[in-house]
């Protein structure tokens, strides 16, 4: 998959290039990140990417012409038929299923603003989406789009190896992880569930499965009223109903 990064600290990306599974996912060209600087189509001494907002108010505003240079060469370098986002706290909600919309996509163009925000009008003509990464103000753009390439590129085949694949399938397409454990079996006098220390597989898939759907329950019930549920789970939910303190 093929990533455009607009950002005035194109640095910050090092974060997704150089480690984890991003990083290994770019060394192994599944995903290609470019990171384009709105800076370098400024033409003025101060290279000017902000000015003062219309109509007042406090901070700045950045300037149409570099961000929409920006923007020509992040969709030349991506390709055509790129996508370009705006990561902006006006934007929808991102959650798993636009994550995997956008995983589907040839190629993103992600611009992160800073300041106060960008030109009403860049927004107007070249951003086909704006999207948040929640309900609250960031300083830049530049994590929300973080975040965004990092749930993406989890869902490019070949990315995950068949460990953490399996990560993803526990967690079931919308229910809540269960929970992990690793050695030693016993920790400051807490014990691990014994049905994880036996070889009992199905019986460990079950047992997760219905971890994953009490804490779903309990910490997200919203989440369970929008999801269909298998007979297994409808018959695991119904005995955590029953086992449920009054
Ligand atoms: N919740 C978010 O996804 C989000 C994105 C960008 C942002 N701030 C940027 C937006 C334009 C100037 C700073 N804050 C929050």
């Amino acid at each position: 998959m093929r990533v455009a990064a607009i950002s005035i600290f194109p640095e910050m990306f090092r974060a997704i290039t150089d480690y984890g599974v991003s990083g290994r996912a770019v060394s192994e060209g599944h995903l290609v990140l470019d990171c384009i600087n709105p800076r370098t189509f400024t033409h003025d001494r101060h290279r000017t990417v902000d000015d003062r907002p219309y109509g007042g108010g406090p901070g700045m505003v950045m300037k149409a012409e570099p961000v929409e240079a920006a923007i020509d060469e992040a969709v030349e370098r991506v390709g055509g038929e790129a996508k370009v986002i705006c990561l902006s706290p006006q934007g929808r909600v991102l959650d798993q299923a636009m994550v995997e919309s956008l995983a589907a996509e040839p190629g993103l163009v992600l611009l992160s603003g800073r300041y106060e925000g960008i030109d009403e009008r860049v927004l107007e003509s070249r951003v086909d989406e704006e999207i948040s990464i929640g309900d609250y103000v960031l300083s830049g753009g530049e994590l929300a789009a973080m975040v965004l390439v990092d749930a993406v590129v989890r869902q490019i085949p070949g990315v995950l190896g068949h460990s953490q694949s399996a990560v993803e399938d526990s967690f079931a397409d919308g229910l809540l992880d269960c929970p992990h454990y690793t050695r030693p079996e016993e920790h400051r006098g807490s014990r691990v569930p014994e049905v994880l220390l036996g070889g009992d597989h199905e019986r460990i898939r079950r047992w997760r499965l219905k971890q994953s759907l009490q804490r779903t329950l309990i910490r997200r019930p919203e989440l369970l009223r929008e999801r269909e549920l298998t007979a297994e789970e409808q018959r695991l939910l119904a005995e955590i109903e029953n086992e449920r303190p009054d």
